[in-house]
């Protein structure tokens, strides 16, 4: 009997650093939807690929091949894969969904059998941002999704900081977090993962409450992190992590976006208890010098960051909401405000914004926040303060 089969879009970092892994781990096949020939032929060369976890030796992970998206063999391929899973970023997902649609459309033609796709990405919308793309390029899956078509997301709690082509094949750089929770309520019953072929997907039915709890209680201080580094030159997270102001100031937007999670649970009377997680083994991650985490990876795409349910500013509109003023994670939503890496074309453009309209209306509209809002008088006070320190210097 053959290899169950996955198809990923995407031959990133968490593609290649945990979700290959974890089916490979798990007597999958994994076949990765890649656009990069250079990394194709990588994997391809051995059939896998090295996985550096932090503090272990290097692992050969087998059973994984790589195919672009053009090869006439990717519908085959797809006919009979037994699951599908995304992790392409968020900003991507819609022309994953235009890339994907045919391959789904092909699997519940040649197989009455249901399918699944997991959406791998830091987004609370990311099925439906998938979705959007599958039902633009094919409509007819909309009256599957649900039926023999489930779309559900996972909390990924592992960092993956890099990918790079060696002499002998392709090298993944992650630690060893091996928490991944997928929205059980979303995805079909009865098939992968839901069969519990995978060990190490975790089904839960709060997923809101996973992905919340993910993006506020670890992004928050990692993306904060990031942007105090960058305003302050650092190249690395441990870098950022080792200045004893950003180490503080990270510290308090972790505590302060806890509080919000907490906050958040008690609102909505949440059935199911979270583990807490020791505030030092969340900064003790960011600080992992062997992951060489780059400033640049962490702090990508400043406007997503900056949206109202994510990982900056959805914790403040919860403080606010339990009364709690947000004062370090305004400070951390105003140091991404001003985030200006030249190689990040979301920085680029929001400063342009910032140039012609001002932090106030930029906020409003990239982060829904009426500029009389207090949140948003916060994040422009702390805002205009750095700029004046930095004009000053
Ligand atoms: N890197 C990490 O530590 C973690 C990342 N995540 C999330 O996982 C998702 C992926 O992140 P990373 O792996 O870090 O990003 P990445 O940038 O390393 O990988 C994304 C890959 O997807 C490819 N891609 C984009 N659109 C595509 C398409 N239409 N078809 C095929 N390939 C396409 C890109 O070329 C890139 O190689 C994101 O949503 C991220 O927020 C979640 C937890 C941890
Ligand atoms: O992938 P994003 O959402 O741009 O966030 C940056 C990265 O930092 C992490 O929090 C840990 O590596 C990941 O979840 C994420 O890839």
């Amino acid at each position: 009997m053959s290899a169950p089969r996955c198809l990923i879009a995407g031959a990133g970092r968490v593609a290649g650093g945990f979700v290959a892994p974890l089916l490979s781990a798990a007597g999958w096949e994994t076949l990765l939807i890649c656009r990069n020939r250079e990394v194709r032929d990588a994997i391809n060369a051995g059939g896998g690929l090295w996985l550096r976890v932090t503090g272990a030796p290097d692992r050969w992970v087998g059973r994984v091949r790589a195919i672009s998206p053009e090869d006439p063999e990717l519908l085959a391929a797809a006919a009979g894969a037994d699951l599908f899973a995304t992790s392409v970023g968020p900003s991507s997902l819609a022309a994953a969904g235009r890339m994907l649609a045919p391959l789904l459309g092909e699997r519940l033609e040649e197989s009455s059998a249901p399918a699944n796709v997991i959406t791998f990405e830091n987004h609370r919308r990311a099925p439906e941002l998938l979705t959007l793309g599958l039902l633009e390029a094919h409509p007819q899956l909309a009256g599957e999704i649900g039926v023999r078509l489930g779309i559900g997301g996972a909390a990924v709690w592992r960092a993956v900081s890099r990918r790079a082509v060696a002499e002998d094949g392709i090298r993944f750089e992650a630690d060893a977090v091996e928490e991944c929770y997928v929205d059980a309520a979303s995805l079909v019953p009865g098939v992968p993962p839901l069969d519990g072929s995978i060990p190490g997907l975790s089904p839960v039915r709060a997923f809101d409450d996973r992905i919340i709890e993910k993006l506020w209680i670890f992004n928050a201080g990692h993306a904060a992190a990031a942007y105090l580094g960058w305003h302050a030159g650092c190249r690395t997270l441990h870098e950022a992590m080792s200045r004893p102001g950003i180490r503080a100031a990270v510290s308090e937007i972790v505590a302060e976006a806890r509080r919000a999670f907490e906050a958040y649970l008690e609102i909505y009377c949440r059935p199911v208890p979270v583990p807490s997680r020791p505030p030092g083994w969340i900064l003790d991650r960011y600080t992992d010098p062997a992951l060489a985490d780059p400033v640049v990876r962490v702090a990508r795409e400043p406007r997503r960051k900056l949206a109202a349910d994510d990982r900056l500013i959805g914790p403040a509109i919860a403080c606010r909401a339990a009364g709690i003023e947000p004062s370090a994670l305004a400070t951390a939503a105003a140091a991404a405000l001003s985030y200006a890496d030249p190689s990040d074309p979301q920085a680029v453009n929001l400063q342009r914004e910032l140039e012609l309209l001002g932090p106030a209306e930029v906020l409003s509209t990239v982060s829904t926040l009426a500029p009389q809002d207090e949140l948003a008088r916060l994040i422009c006070r702390s805002y205009h303060e750095r700029a004046a320190e930095e004009a000053a210097l």
